[in-house]
């Protein structure tokens, strides 16, 4: 996030400190009469002249070379902080102080995220400016006291002001990334069984398919779930549909491997780089732990407990995802015929 911000922030920072600085250098196509009617000290001239030309490289560097930054951020401050000095100390020009707080603030701003970087470029001007106060009059001057305290103010003031951006900004990211992967949970999960929904599985089968991937997929539906829910009631039969999605969790293997609800009763669990021997293991295993768990199912012809039938079909070069939905739901209608509580492939 860091580099990122950077690089957004610093061309711009670079931008401010190229402008003011060929300002300066083009003083005299820009101002009437500037360096003579106002500048006493002539020698000092081509020290600043030269400093100008040294922030306009140092800045161009600072968007093409990423390993020194800290060094030409440093060196852009301290010329300023001289131009600056020479300003007030040598020609008493005001306009130091707005130039300075607006390199400041730029800084502020440009470098939020950077705070080694932000501290080398703000404290060679910063102190500049307490420097040349006391070297102008000898000793700590009240106006220059005022100056220096107005300038630190915007600045803490400016950075406080960035701050409870920044947080208001993270804050709403993150409810905007909770609220996203509520509604990809609300999108991809069926609410009563917590497994993949229909669009999920076919989203996982789609893909599989694509990426040429070798799975299996066992369609399973409760053996007469009508005549449980006539018995127990329909609440009843929504806990009996979460109980065996929990049951299909807990006898698949991989974390890769889906177990979804296809609709009703209906479900699919798709075993990842499985044969169809290993399907049917995983269908063994599953009737096995629907018999230990033991729900009771009092109106069912084939067991006291809840059943399931199973449809096994192994995905194969040029079987689309339709067609293998088709193969197991063809197993599972066989696994019914043959008399239920069994698996067919
Ligand atoms: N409680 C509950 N029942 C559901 C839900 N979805 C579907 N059903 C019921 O599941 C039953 C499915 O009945 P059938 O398709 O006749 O199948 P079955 O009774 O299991 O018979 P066989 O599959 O032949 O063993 C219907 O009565 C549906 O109302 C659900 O979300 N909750």
């Amino acid at each position: 996030m860091v580099r990122q911000a950077l690089s957004q922030s610093l061309p711009w920072l670079a931008f401010v400190n190229i402008s003011f600085a060929l300002l300066i250098a083009l003083r005299d196509q820009l101002f009437d009469q500037f360096d003579t009617s106002l500048l006493t000290h002539q020698a000092l001239i081509p020290i600043i002249e030269t400093g100008i030309y040294l922030i306009i490289a140092a800045s161009l560097f600072l968007l093409l070379i990423k390993g020194m930054r800290l060094v030409l951020l440093t060196l852009i401050s301290l010329i300023w902080a001289l131009c600056g000095y020479c300003f007030v100390v040598y020609w008493q020009l005001p306009f130091a102080y707005p130039l300075g707080i607006i390199l400041l603030l730029t800084a502020t701003a440009a470098l939020y995220f950077y705070p080694a970087g932000l501290l080398c470029y703000l404290l060679p001007l910063w102190l500049a400016i307490p420097v040349a106060s006391f070297q102008l009059n000898q000793s700590i001057n009240h106006r220059f006291a005022i100056i220096w305290l107005i300038f630190t103010l915007i600045l803490l003031y400016g950075r406080y002001i960035l701050l409870r951006w920044f947080n208001e900004a993270w804050l709403r990211y993150e409810q905007n990334q909770l609220l996203i992967s509520r509604l990809d949970l609300l999108a991809h999960q069926d609410a009563l069984t917590a497994t993949a929904n229909r669009r999920a599985l076919e989203q996982h089968l789609a893909q599989a398919i694509s990426q040429q991937r070798p799975f299996s997929l066992i369609m399973l539906d409760v053996d007469y779930f009508k005549r449980y829910n006539d018995t127990y009631g329909h609440q009843a039969g929504d806990a009996c549909l979460a109980a065996v999605a929990a049951v299909l969790k807990d006898a698949v293997r991989t974390p890769e491997d889906v177990v979804g609800r296809y609709g009703g009763e209906e479900f699919v669990v798709m075993l990842l780089d499985a044969t169809t021997a290993q399907a049917e293991s995983v269908a063994e295993r599953i009737q096995q732990q629907l018999q230990q768990r033991g729900l009771e199912h009092a109106a069912s012809d084939v067991a006291t407990h809840v059943t399931v039938s199973q449809g096994i079909a192994s995905a194969a070069p040029g079987v689309s995802a339709e067609q293998l939905i088709t193969q197991a739901d063809q197993a599972l209608y066989r696994a019914k015929q043959r008399g239920r509580n069994r698996w067919v492939s």
